[in-house]
């Protein structure tokens, strides 16, 4: 899919992060976020900021090309999520597009020959060669699936919608549209989109719709059909509600975070005795962690979990 019109998404997420550090009014946030300063060394279409203590700013940032994902997107989107995964002091990512449009969708001039013209001797050699480019360039959206915990967004083309279906939360502007324009470039899609998003929208007949006709979806049946959770009137107010939600999320018991999100994954990909199981065990071993008391004496006194310090994970 690739998103359009929204001037940048925000995607939350939140990775196995601790806690600690300053809730900013949502204004002071917004103004560190707004960077329009360019790519951050060593991403040459990724500028990365930390807008708060414990969030992470992701912006897909090649305005000029509408945020086409080139090549250089797709390696460096998993080389930053595992950084950010690895980084103790982040527990939620908001992604975002730079500029009118959060993503147009894969970079037409700049992979044509990534997927035209595969290596290999034979039919078999470049069908081999494919199937890796192709489980490659899927790892770009996983990997925000496995190490986050929301996301948000805006208005996006084509593998935009396989980016946003990967992550937790998603946001739009009102002047948002989305569109899953695979079938009018010849090509099934096939990094995660037609996996993630049915799961993501309960109408399978909307899905199939949206994904056999390359329609535009606007904001407001985006809202109305579940594929973002809220709508906002600019991309000032949407920026200010993202970080205000992932002020929300961070500021809570990474363990109870991470958990909740990890075991929400679990459960949409299987069935509820095998999710219980799964959270049986995991939480044989979560249970035992200090964020329970502290919690738990936090709500005793009346005093918001925000107020507690947690260690970091
Ligand atoms: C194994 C991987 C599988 C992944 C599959 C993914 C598939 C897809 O994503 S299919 C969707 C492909 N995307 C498109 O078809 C969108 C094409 N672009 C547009 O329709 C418009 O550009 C858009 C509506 C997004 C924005 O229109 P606007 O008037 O605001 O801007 P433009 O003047 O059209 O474009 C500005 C410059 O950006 C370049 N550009 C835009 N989109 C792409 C793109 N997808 N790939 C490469 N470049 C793009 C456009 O050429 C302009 O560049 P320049 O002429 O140098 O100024």
């Amino acid at each position: 899919m690739y998103v359009q019109r929204a001037m940048l998404s925000g995607i939350i997420r939140s990775a196995l992060t601790k806690n600690r550090g300053l809730w900013l009014p949502s204004q002071v946030m917004v103004r560190t976020m707004s960077s329009s300063s360019g790519p951050t060394s060593p991403y040459t279409t990724l500028s990365i900021s930390r807008p708060t203590e414990r969030v992470t700013h992701v912006e897909l940032h090649r305005p000029e090309k509408r945020n086409a994902m080139n090549k250089a997107f797709w390696s460096e989107m998993v080389d930053c999520f595992n950084e950010i995964a690895a980084d103790p002091e982040c527990r939620v990512v908001v992604v975002s597009g730079a500029g009118k449009i959060f993503t147009a969708g894969i970079d037409l001039m700049d992979m044509a020959s990534n997927l035209l013209q595969p290596e290999g001797d034979d039919t078999a050699r470049v069908s081999w060669n494919l199937r890796k480019t192709i489980t490659k360039y899927q790892e770009t959206f996983s990997v925000i699936e496995k190490e986050t915990v929301s996301c948000s967004l805006f208005t996006l083309i084509c593998a935009g919608v396989d980016l946003i279906t990967a992550c937790d939360i998603r946001l739009c502007t009102q002047d948002a549209w989305f569109q899953i324009k695979e079938v009018d470039i010849g090509i099934a899609a096939d990094v995660g989109t037609l996996h993630r998003l049915p799961k993501v929208i309960g109408s399978r007949s909307l899905v199939n719709e949206l994904a056999l006709t390359a329609r535009k979806m606007y904001a407001d049946e985006a809202k109305s059909s579940g594929l973002v959770s809220r709508v906002f009137a600019d991309k000032e107010t949407m920026m200010a509600g993202a970080l205000e939600m992932a002020g929300e999320i961070a500021a809570r018991s990474p363990v109870a975070v991470q958990g909740t999100k990890i075991n929400l994954v679990y459960a949409r990909d299987h069935s509820v005795a095998e999710g219980l199981d799964y959270i049986a065990t995991w939480n044989m071993s979560m249970l035992q962690t200090q964020d329970v008391m502290k919690s738990a004496q936090a709500a005793m006194e009346r005093k918001s979990p925000k107020t507690v310090a947690f260690s970091k994970l």
